[in-house]
């Protein structure tokens, strides 16, 4: 259980697989420095970023997925923990922001798409919307990618989004978090702070 959660009516979360970037952006986005790198997984709790004075934080809630010393139980369990937290407080989170590794999100995707089998990011996906949660996925490393426009189009098409990406730019943001390329994930979420009528938050994302 994630118990540390600061008393706020108005969220965005950050969910994604361990070593996707997430901190990267976290850091970028806040300008607040916190443990990067190293071990997959480093992430086990929220981090909350907190403005009290606006009734406003970013959460960015633990990795999923593959980490390094961790067992399968406990991996579930974290898991388990997310979509909790997810579930309690969806009325406050205003965006969820899927953060995904634009260099192996598809090979990823496709090795655990299956009969009975459907990978975590799309999962949470679904899962975001499903609670009323709109998503902006962010799709990180994008510096290493060089075929942009047919891994972009790829990725929607394994979200349900019919392809080309670039009619999908409210939802789909590629970033390089390293660089602090993340102009795109920026308009993204002030657009749809906007459609929320939470002006008040733009000035958060510039
Ligand atoms: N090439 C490239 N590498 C990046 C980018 N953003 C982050 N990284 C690298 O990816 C690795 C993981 O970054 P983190 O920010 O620690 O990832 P995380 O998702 O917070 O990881 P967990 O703590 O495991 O949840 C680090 O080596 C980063 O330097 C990017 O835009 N491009």
């Amino acid at each position: 259980m994630f118990d540390n959660r600061p008393d706020r009516d108005a969220e965005i979360v950050f969910v994604g697989r361990s070593n996707v970037g997430k901190s990267t952006l976290m850091r970028e986005l806040t300008g607040h420095k916190f443990e990067t790198g190293g071990k997959p997984g480093v992430t086990r709790k929220p981090n909350h970023f907190d403005w009290a004075s606006e009734d406003f934080m970013l959460t960015d809630l633990p990795g999923f997925g593959f980490m390094s010393g961790v067992g399968d139980e406990h991996r579930e369990q974290i898991k388990t923990d997310i979509v909790h937290y997810i579930e309690d407080n969806a009325e406050k989170i205003l965006l969820g922001v899927l953060v995904v590794d634009g260099k192996s999100v598809i090979d990823i995707i496709d090795r655990h798409s299956g009969e009975d089998e459907i990978p975590h990011d799309v999962e949470m996906f679904y899962f975001l919307q499903d609670v009323g949660i709109p998503v902006v996925v962010a799709v990180n490393k994008m510096d290493k990618v060089d075929d942009k426009d047919d891994r972009l189009n790829d990725l929607c098409d394994r979200l349900g989004l019919h392809p080309p990406w670039k009619q999908w730019q409210d939802t789909i943001a590629p970033i390089t978090a390293k660089r602090g390329s993340i102009d795109s994930l920026n308009e993204s979420v002030k657009e749809h702070l906007h459609d929320q009528k939470r002006d008040d938050l733009l000035k958060f994302f510039s």
